[in-house]
């Protein structure tokens, strides 16, 4: 998705949570300093392959859902769902991380090959300048909210696990699957569960667009539709 498409969207979770465009531009330019393009190309492989798209909720621990995630062509997974899947003895793909929990767990993958998504946004400037340095940078792809500039990326999304499904679909996977997701989790605070009620609206503007059913959806599509559909004016 390009950033004309996400804007409505993300004007609008910048009105919910009260955060500033220019706080996440200045992360952006923060960055755009730190980074090294990064060609998308690089995934390639992922065209046409099943992406299990692995969340960090506590079912994650369950033998279903890592089944589910080892099943998968293709394994990307949100923050700390890296540690979980690597203890499991689960290969990664990519790892995308805000930086805010498990740094060390995405400075690591980079050093052993795997690429990360380190996102920059308002609220973890002083993250983006303590991390990226010690990324491997040829292993690190940059992103932002807010507009792209020169090698950081924006390609929809708000959160960790809901920005790796947009990112599957931006690289052209078939077929998005999501273990470890729990939108009701008891565990989560109340600002983690209103950042959980957008990426179910994130996750069903993605699945529309694509056309395709996310089972995690399944048993809240038509509230998270309705307020999608005001979200986008409809
Ligand atoms: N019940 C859940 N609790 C936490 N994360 C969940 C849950 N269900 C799905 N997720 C997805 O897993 C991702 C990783 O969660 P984790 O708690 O490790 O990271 P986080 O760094 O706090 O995430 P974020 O910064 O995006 O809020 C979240 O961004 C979210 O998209
Ligand atoms: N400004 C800002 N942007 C974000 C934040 C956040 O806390 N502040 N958290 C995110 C996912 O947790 C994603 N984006």
């Amino acid at each position: 998705m390009n950033f004309e498409t996400f804007e409505p969207i993300y004007e609008a979770i910048l009105a919910d949570f009260g955060f500033g465009r220019e706080a996440d531009e200045h992360a952006r330019d923060v960055a755009v300093e730190l980074s090294t393009p990064f060609p998308l190309s690089r995934f390639d492989d992922w065209e046409g392959k099943t992406v299990a798209v692995v969340g960090a909720a506590p079912c994650l621990h369950e033998a279903d859902s890592i089944a589910l995630a080892r099943e998968a062509d293709v394994v990307v997974a949100a923050s700390t769902a890296a540690d979980v899947l690597l203890d499991a003895g689960v290969d990664l793909d990519c790892m995308v991380t805000d930086l805010d929990k498990n740094p060390e767990t995405a400075a690591y993958l980079t050093r052993n090959g795997v690429p990360v998504a380190a996102h920059a946004h308002g609220d973890n400037v002083p993250a983006v300048r303590e991390w990226l340095p010690r990324f491997e940078a040829a292993n690190t792809l940059t992103t932002t909210q807010a507009s792209p500039v020169g090698p950081v990326r924006n390609t929809g999304g708000f959160t960790d696990g809901d920005r790796a499904a947009f990112f599957a679909d931006q690289v052209g996977a078939d077929r998005l699957t999501f273990p470890g997701w729990n939108f009701d989790d008891p565990a989560v605070g109340p600002m983690k569960a209103r950042k959980l009620e957008w990426a179910a609206r994130l996750l069903r503007w993605l699945e529309r667009r694509r056309g395709e059913r996310f089972a995690v959806l399944d048993d809240r599509r038509e509230r998270v539709e309705r307020e999608l559909a005001a979200l986008l004016d409809e």
